[in-house]
């Protein structure tokens, strides 16, 4: 089984070199994963004059899956659109028509005390943010700055097909069938045409799942409501932009950022595996990132493209049974608890996945 790795820039490869320890560690008694190496972002353009070579392309389009870790820094984020490394991002994204972005959000019980929030608030917190990736204000045109009557105008714009919104809606339906049978849509339909339709087409497909309880909530209310009530929602399905926003906010409920994995999806079940997270740069290059997200992100990188849910498991067992023996990187340091590097963690990991093979 083949998987592209993609590191980036900043603290990209520092977590994804933790996730393939992982994944080597799982898979010492069974299949072999072979990971090849690309460039991609900052690192990329600076070497090629493309954040996303070609041929770093084809590699994703290839590969059985992709693992990726972070891309662009706050220079690159300044340059035109097609030099930027987080630009690439979203190239990828479109070109592997990976529309569906599932973000679980889990709060484990032994991080509870490293939230911010108040632990009756969060206890039992398992919840999914369904982001739709390929469309939005993020690609939709005319967008750029051009000068009108004297002054900058910058413009964005903000565009869905109806197909785009029914194929996420199925995907949101579905995982919600899987799960505890909630579905609630975030929108702002109550300002936006665009959004107006999203929940129309929500609304319709909704139809072919009576068993699934559909609500819905504009996205500045249901920010409010993630952080009051998380314990209510079961899969969120919004869009590109507030599905962005959302689960950043929703990473808080487990302590970290560092702690979100995710899973881009196409309609062939084609994935790209990536943490919640950015390149962090103010912490790149000092051992101290968590890379529990990425090595999470090996976890549903087996369970969604390679087939091999109890590998999976024993990935996400391993990082539950390091918690609980109070290992913690920085950014979810609690008093009492033992700090350990990024290597060390991913050390802690593979040591504990190996364990439970015994
Ligand atoms: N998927 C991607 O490749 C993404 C790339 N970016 C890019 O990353 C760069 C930084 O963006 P920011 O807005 O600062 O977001 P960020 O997610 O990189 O960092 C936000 C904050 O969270 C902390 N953080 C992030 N990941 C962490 C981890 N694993 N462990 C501990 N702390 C962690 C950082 O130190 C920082 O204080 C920008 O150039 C941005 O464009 C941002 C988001 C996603
Ligand atoms: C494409 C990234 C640079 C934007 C982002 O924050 C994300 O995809 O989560
Ligand atoms: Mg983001």
């Amino acid at each position: 089984m083949h998987i592209a790795l993609l590191a980036g820039d900043g603290i990209g490869p520092e977590v994804t070199a933790q996730a393939v320890k992982a994944l080597r560690a799982v898979a010492a008694n069974g299949p072999q994963f072979d990971f090849t190496e690309a460039p991609i972002g900052d690192a990329a353009y600076d070497t090629t004059g493309d954040p996303l070579p070609e041929a770093t392309a084809e590699l994703a389009e290839r590969a059985d899956a992709v693992l990726f870790g972070a891309a662009g820094t706050y220079e690159s984020d300044l340059r035109p659109p097609e030099q930027r490394g987080g630009h690439a991002l979203l190239r990828l994204r479109k070109r592997m028509d990976l529309f569906a972005n599932f973000r679980p959000v889990t709060a484990f019980p032994e991080l509870i005390g490293a939230s911010t929030l108040k632990r009756e608030a969060i206890e039992g917190v398992d919840l999914v943010v369904l982001r739709e990736l390929t469309s939005d204000i993020y690609f939709g045109t005319p967008r750029g700055v051009h000068v009108t009557n004297g002054e900058r105008v910058g413009v964005n714009t903000m565009r869905y097909t109806e197909s785009e919104i029914r194929r996420v809606a199925h995907a949101g339906f579905k995982a919600a069938q899987g799960r505890r049978k909630k579905l609630c849509s975030v929108d702002k339909a109550n300002v936006l045409e665009t959004m107006a339709l999203w929940r129309e087409v929500v609304t319709e497909v909704g139809r072919e799942y009576p068993d699934v309880e559909l609500s819905h909530l504009y996205v500045d209310a249901a920010s409010m409501h993630l952080i009051r009530r998380p314990r209510d929602f079961d899969v969120i399905v919004t869009g590109n932009i507030f599905g962005d926003i959302l689960s950043d906010a929703a990473a808080m409920l487990t302590g970290s950022i560092g702690m979100l994995p995710s899973a881009s999806l196409n309609a062939e079940g084609r994935g790209l595996y990536e943490p919640v997270h950015g390149s962090a740069p103010d912490i790149a290059g000092k051992d101290i990132a968590n890379p529990l997200a990425s090595i999470l992100c090996g976890a549903m990188l087996l369970r969604h493209s390679l087939g091999q849910p109890a590998m999976a498991e024993r990935i996400e067992t391993a990082v539950r049974r390091v918690l609980a023996e109070g290992y913690r990187t920085g950014d979810i340091m609690e008093a009492g608890a033992t700090r350990l590097g990024t290597e060390a963690m991913g050390d802690a990991v593979a040591r504990e996945i190996a364990r439970l093979a015994n």
